[in-house]
């Protein structure tokens, strides 16, 4: 290790490794540290996304499975969740491949440190091994990359319960036959849907009064129908009050009644939150905000010049706060983009304008662009365009007519053709997958035309994106249109 680098990235998570290995290729000299060489890769790679997806993919399989019953074939058995989790350790093994200390070192060129980083000063770190041995060692610039921590749950008598979280839900090796799901976010429904699949009883306690409150009401309460006629049961608008045993858990309603509710394992998945004691970030002049995060600019710079924060850290940004593994992406581009162009003038701002996410349940849900309260508060004027599957070919052969589509808009000119995205939600199998034109276009401001005058080969499920134009453009052709067409025939 070297005494002094051009950066330095603090966690080797999904923000950290971006920005690290990012500048590195661009022939900067980067120095990149994290706790333990299990722990590059972040919370995405160890406890996180790749985990989830991992088991959520089995248990698609075991629904699809269970679904072939009315065709003559029977599949029957139970989750052997061990071998299910022996699954999602060796999806996660395959990825170490190329997120661990070695190979940062030898194909990328990073100088790797392995221990806890603290800072020392404005420009200066030291990271304590785990032999002992404190470096000191300082950068023109620094980012923290050091992620964000389950939030923990306030109620009586929990330190008699083992608490999961993302952080040991995926150590399980038996199927709890009664699952308790603290917590209706998107940890809450794509894991209680997973388990329920696998065989669990799950039941979800959700202090708001709908599930995935982020998305729109009527898309929480398609998702919400479609997981109860799965079997997961909802006690919304409810909290966890008290634990009178290990297992079980009191529940208080909205009008005061209380239930007992018996589990065998309780997740909790109630938000993020930070732990900065460690980091020592007065001795930088680091400063947090009210509700404890790091206070930043909208370049993603902190209260000291020579530091920034990406990824979850970054959840004090002005433009909101965004717990995604392409948000860290996000992240990284734009400080590049900052730390490249010389002079303040080209400097972006961070921007969440056309920022999209997807929560993996079935139906997916996939959000994009701006939503309807940023309109709103935006005072931007918008039209609302909803599009029902119910007569879309592919979604009557596969049975998900259920699903919807809602976009919101520029207003209808004379020229409908010219519409453009602003932002939307769908909800579908596979949204996530069939969205991506539609972000593209809030991204590249492509208009209506560029989908209506596209021949999408049949059946397939994306010409729902086609489909939304052609019944919005002929269902708001103006009359004058119609009588100018019709004269020219
Ligand atoms: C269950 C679950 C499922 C998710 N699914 C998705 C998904 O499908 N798609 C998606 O986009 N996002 C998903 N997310 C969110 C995503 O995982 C996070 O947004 C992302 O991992 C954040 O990356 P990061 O680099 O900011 O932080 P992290 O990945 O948490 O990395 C931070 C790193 O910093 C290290 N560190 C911290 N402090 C120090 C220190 N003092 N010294 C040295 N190292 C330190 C830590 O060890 C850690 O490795 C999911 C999250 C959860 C919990
Ligand atoms: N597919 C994805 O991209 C994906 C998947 C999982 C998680 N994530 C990310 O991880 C982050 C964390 O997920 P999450 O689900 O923990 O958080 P969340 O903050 O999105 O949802 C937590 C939910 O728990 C509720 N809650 C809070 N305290 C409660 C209490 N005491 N009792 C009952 N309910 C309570 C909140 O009202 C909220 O609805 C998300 O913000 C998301 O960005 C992303």
């Amino acid at each position: 290790m070297k005494s002094h680098y051009d950066l330095i990235a603090i966690g080797a998570g999904s923000a950290g490794l971006g920005v690290a290995i990012a500048m590195k290729r661009l022939g900067f000299d980067v120095l990149i540290v994290d706790r333990t060489d299990h722990r590059i890769g972040g919370d995405c790679l160890n406890d996180g996304c790749v985990p989830s997806k991992a088991l959520i993919h089995v248990s698609r399989l075991v629904h699809s499975a269970r679904r072939v019953q009315p065709f003559g074939w029977k599949a029957d058995g139970k989750t052997d969740l061990a071998a299910v989790m022996q699954y999602v350790r060796e999806r996660q093994d395959v990825i170490r491949t190329h997120e661990n200390a070695t190979h940062l070192r030898d194909a990328e060129g990073l100088d790797v440190e392995l221990g806890a980083a603290r800072f020392t000063g404005r420009q200066e770190i030291e990271i304590a091994g785990d032999d002992g041995l404190i470096q000191r060692v300082s950068a023109k610039n620094i980012v923290l990359c050091t992620g964000s921590k389950p939030q923990t749950l306030q109620a009586e008598g929990i330190d008699r319960v083992t608490v999961y979280t993302n952080e040991n839900i995926f150590t399980l090796n038996e199927l709890p036959e009664r699952l308790l799901i603290v917590g209706a976010g998107p940890i809450g429904m794509e894991m209680g849907q997973a388990f329920q699949r696998l065989g669990s009883q799950v039941t979800v306690v959700g202090s708001e009064d709908r599930i995935m409150s982020k998305e729109l009401p009527e898309v929480s309460g398609l998702l919400q129908k479609r997981l109860t006629a799965e079997g997961v049961a909802f006690k919304l608008g409810c909290r966890v009050n008290a634990f009178s045993d290990a297992n079980t858990a009191e529940v208080e309603h909205k009008d005061g009644s209380t239930e007992q509710i018996p589990f065998d394992v309780i997740l909790v998945a109630v938000g993020r939150t930070f732990h900065f004691d460690d980091l020592n970030l007065p001795a930088a002049g680091i400063d947090l905000n009210d509700k404890g995060q790091i206070k930043l600019n909208d370049y993603l710079q902190t209260t000291n010049g020579h530091v920034f924060a990406a990824g979850d850290a970054a959840a004090g940004s002005p433009a909101g706060t965004r717990y995604f593994s392409h948000a860290a992406e996000l992240h990284v581009s734009t400080l590049i983009n900052n730390f490249i162009t010389p002079g303040k003038v080209l400097d972006k701002k961070l921007s969440y304008d056309s920022f999209s996410w997807v929560t993996f349940t079935d139906p997916e849900v996939a959000t994009f662009g701006l939503t309807e309260q940023d309109l709103k508060e935006r005072k931007i004027s918008y039209e609302r365009i909803d599009y029902d599957f119910g007569h879309d070919d592919r979604a009557i052969i596969e049975g998900y007519e259920y699903a919807k589509l809602i976009l919101f808009t520029t207003p209808d000119g004379i020229n409908p053709f010219g519409t453009k995205i602003l932002g939307g939600t769908m909800i579908a199998p596979n949204a996530g997958e069939l969205s991506q034109e539609l972000i593209l276009a809030v991204e590249q401001k492509l208009t209506a035309g560029a989908f209506f005058n596209k021949i999408y080969p049949y059946p397939t499920a994306s010409r729902v994106n086609k489909s939304v134009w052609v019944d919005h453009i002929s269902d708001n052709l103006p009359g004058v249109a119609k009588k100018a067409v019709r004269w020219l025939y």
